[in-house]
């Protein structure tokens, strides 16, 4: 687990020194965006192309899970290839499989070489797009065969292009993020980002107690309001399903596998929360999605890689989920 500084990779885990014990996210760096070309303005500088551009990704991070959800339900899968990075993340940051992974890292099936650019570690393709790149490498990488460049590594706003850039392409005109509703959108995507998503983040990155219980105490009230919203409603905005819905559905996923446990997110399971639960499995069942899900990934990345928080690296086998069985949203 590390950065680049200059360039230059350095093996350095998350420091919550100046932040009183607290785990703070740094902005993503490359934030490029892919626009249909409209009439009278110059054409942009990447505009949407069928196999132009590639993702690379993790199957355990729920950041990347969104890019994985939005390429299927907007049909993008011939499109937009995709290479998976191995699960385990240590001193080299995320790896391609081949001989140059880590000694203590094993091959887990659905990982691949980086047959794209030939790399061995996601750092170089930073350290291709930008040589002097400083800041941590992450997934999702919305790369640009064309001019040989990251486009965006902020999966927030890939979503967005995937929603919208993409359609006179695919012919698909779902929209995921409607006009009529951006706003409420975008209060409820603040909220659930900070409290939720990156919530459980913060209880399980804590190194003090009371960092770990403010984000705690704020993670299951956040829960309990999305319980109560899901209680009398189909999705977080009304009836219409949104990115929000997807957005939370990633972390959701993960909730019982890993956090929890790993985590300490464990007031109760997403299994004990009846309307959430329903809805988290509505949307596992929606076409295309459970594929997207790979929990071997999601609990060896997260109990292997994170030694301060699992030294043993022993990953558990349990628990057993239940996603398959019907539910009540119609
Ligand atoms: N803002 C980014 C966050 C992505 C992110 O933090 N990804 C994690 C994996 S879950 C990562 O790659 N972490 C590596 C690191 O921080 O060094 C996004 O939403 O795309």
């Amino acid at each position: 687990m590390g950065l680049l500084q200059n360039g230059k990779w350095v093996d350095k885990w998350y420091s919550t020194d100046k932040n009183e014990g607290n785990f703070e996210r740094e902005d993503a760096i490359f934030r490029q965006q892919i626009c249909a070309p409209s009439d009278g303005k110059p054409t942009p500088k990447f505009t949407p192309e069928s196999q132009r551009y590639h993702l690379y990704v993790s199957l355990a991070c729920p950041w990347a899970h969104r890019t994985l959800i939005f390429r299927e339900l907007k049909a993008l899968q011939s499109h937009i290839g995709v290479t998976t990075v191995e699960p385990h993340m240590l001193a080299n940051g995320w790896e391609f499989s081949g001989p140059k992974q880590s000694e203590i890292a094993s091959h887990i099936n659905g990982a691949e070489s980086d047959r794209l650019n030939g790399k061995d570690f996601l750092y170089e393709i930073y350290q291709t797009a930008k040589p002097d790149y400083s800041g941590r490498v992450t997934v999702p990488v919305l790369w640009d065969k064309s001019l040989n460049t990251i486009v965006s590594n902020e999966s927030s706003e890939i979503i967005r292009m995937f929603n919208s850039e993409f359609n006179t392409l695919t012919g698909n005109e779902l929209d995921f993020y409607p006009k009529a509703l951006r706003n409420e959108i975008d209060q409820i995507n603040a909220w659930i980002y900070s409290d939720i998503n990156n919530g459980v983040y913060r209880c399980g990155f804590a190194t003090t107690q009371s960092a770990y219980n403010t984000a705690f105490d704020k993670l299951f009230s956040a829960l309990d309001r999305v319980e109560a919203l899901l209680s009398k409603q189909k999705f977080l905005v009304g009836d219409t399903l949104t990115e929000a819905d997807w957005r939370l559905f990633t972390t959701l996923i993960r909730f019982d596998a890993v956090y929890v446990g790993h985590f300490k997110t464990n007031r109760n399971r997403i299994a004990d929360m009846s309307a959430i639960q329903d809805y988290m499995k509505a949307l596992y069942q929606y076409p295309n999605i459970a594929k997207t899900v790979n929990f071997e990934h999601i609990k060896q990345h997260y109990y292997f890689s994170h030694g301060q928080i699992n030294p043993t690296r022993v990953v558990p086998n349990g628990p057993q989920l239940d996603l398959l069985s019907a539910h009540n949203r119609g």
